[in-house]
């Protein structure tokens, strides 16, 4: 009896009720967000999906005492569509990640084809879900997913999202270590893209604009390859997993809090972005105002020092190209 109820009150029909789907649920970060995702309230489906431990991890998870059903999956009996089917929100951990010496680039023959095979069944199963792509290249994977959903007839720009927040929050960080401050109270917006010098922290629109030329210097260039410093400690076992995670979830978070109607949910991410379409860049990240359908404003990138334009502008070089490759992948392996 009290368990009718209880189910009842908690159904998805509710308002501030979701359902979200992890592609990639047993990895180094689907674990650890899979956990997150369990604490968040508005999450009352949590379905985790994986080749191999989906039911394992769920059945983990589903024991902690919040509110969201959690259910575990695997390939076998049509386990991908069940886990979207329904979905809200899809987000796609799924790929190997770098060991020492490599780029993210240099991830693309083998993830690039796992997330195009991710985003055929979002097409086909959940085409209305918000999706969010963590999976490297990010310059590549978030254009191979548009790719994959035009060419189902179902894209909508407003509702794909490449995750960018582990940039934001190591620009938080580092500004912080360097500043000598509250790492809570440092906001930076964080634009380009999600790759070494595609990485752009504005610092010149915090509280510190007049950090002398060569600890600016040297916090650009730690926050454009703050990956690596967790590729070369981790020495051939991953990247960031548990920061990742953490990032994850706040961008999960912020994409339900939009959806749910909260005023103000404004977070980067790596979009269909109209600010240099002219110049034939399709996706770029900047500050994103999230509503209930998704993308509600792009921002633009504001005021920008001459050292921030060169770096926008060198920034934009290497992304264009690395949006063409993703376009290009989808073309030639439909
Ligand atoms: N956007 C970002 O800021 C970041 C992105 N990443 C990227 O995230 C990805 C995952 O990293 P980790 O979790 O450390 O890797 P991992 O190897 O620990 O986990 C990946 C998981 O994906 C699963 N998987 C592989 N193919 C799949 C498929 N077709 N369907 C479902 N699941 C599949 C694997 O079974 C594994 O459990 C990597 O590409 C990495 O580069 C990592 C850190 C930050
Ligand atoms: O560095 C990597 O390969 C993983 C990643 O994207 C990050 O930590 O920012």
């Amino acid at each position: 009896m009290f368990r009718r109820i209880a189910t009842r009150q908690f159904s998805s029909s509710a308002a501030n009720a979701y359902k979200v789907t992890v592609l990639g649920a047993a990895g180094g970060i689907g674990q650890p967000l899979s956990l997150l995702l369990k604490l968040n309230h508005k999450v009352t489906d949590l379905a985790l999906y994986d080749l191999r431990l989906g039911a394992g991890v769920a059945a983990d998870v589903s024991h902690i005492p919040t509110n969201s059903t959690v259910k575990g999956y695997g390939p076998e009996e049509d386990g991908l569509a069940k886990a979207l089917t329904g979905a809200d929100v899809v987000v796609i951990p799924a790929g190997v990640p770098r060991k020492p010496g490599m780029t993210r680039d240099d991830l693309f023959n083998t993830n690039a084809s796992i997330v195009r095979d991710l985003a055929k069944a979002v097409a086909d199963n959940a085409p209305n879900a918000a999706v969010a792509v963590i999976s490297n290249p990010v310059n590549s994977t978030v254009p191979i997913v548009a790719e994959v959903l035009k060419s189902k007839g179902v894209y909508n720009p407003k509702k794909l999202f490449g995750v960018t927040t582990l940039d934001v929050l190591r620009s938080s960080r580092f500004l912080s270590e360097v500043a000598g401050t509250d790492p809570t109270q440092e906001v930076v917006s964080v634009v380009g893209g999600h790759s070494g010098i595609t990485i752009v922290p504005l610092i010149s629109q915090t509280n510190h604009k007049n950090l002398d030329k060569e600890t600016y210097e040297a916090l650009v260039h730690r926050i454009q390859f703050g990956g690596d410093e967790v590729v070369q400690a981790k020495a051939g076992a991953g990247s960031a997993t548990l920061s990742m995670a953490q990032a994850g979830a706040r961008f999960a978070g912020a994409i339900l809090n939009g959806l749910a109607g909260e005023a103000d949910v404004v977070e980067p991410s790596f979009v269909d972005s109209p600010l240099f379409k002219k110049e034939g860049i399709e996706f770029f990240s900047s500050k994103v105002t999230l509503g209930t359908e998704g993308v509600k404003t792009v921002h633009d990138l504001g005021e920008l020092t001459n050292v921030e334009t060169e770096l926008v502008n060198t920034a934009k070089e290497t992304l264009v190209k690395n949006i063409q490759k993703g376009i290009d992948f989808v073309k030639a392996n439909p």
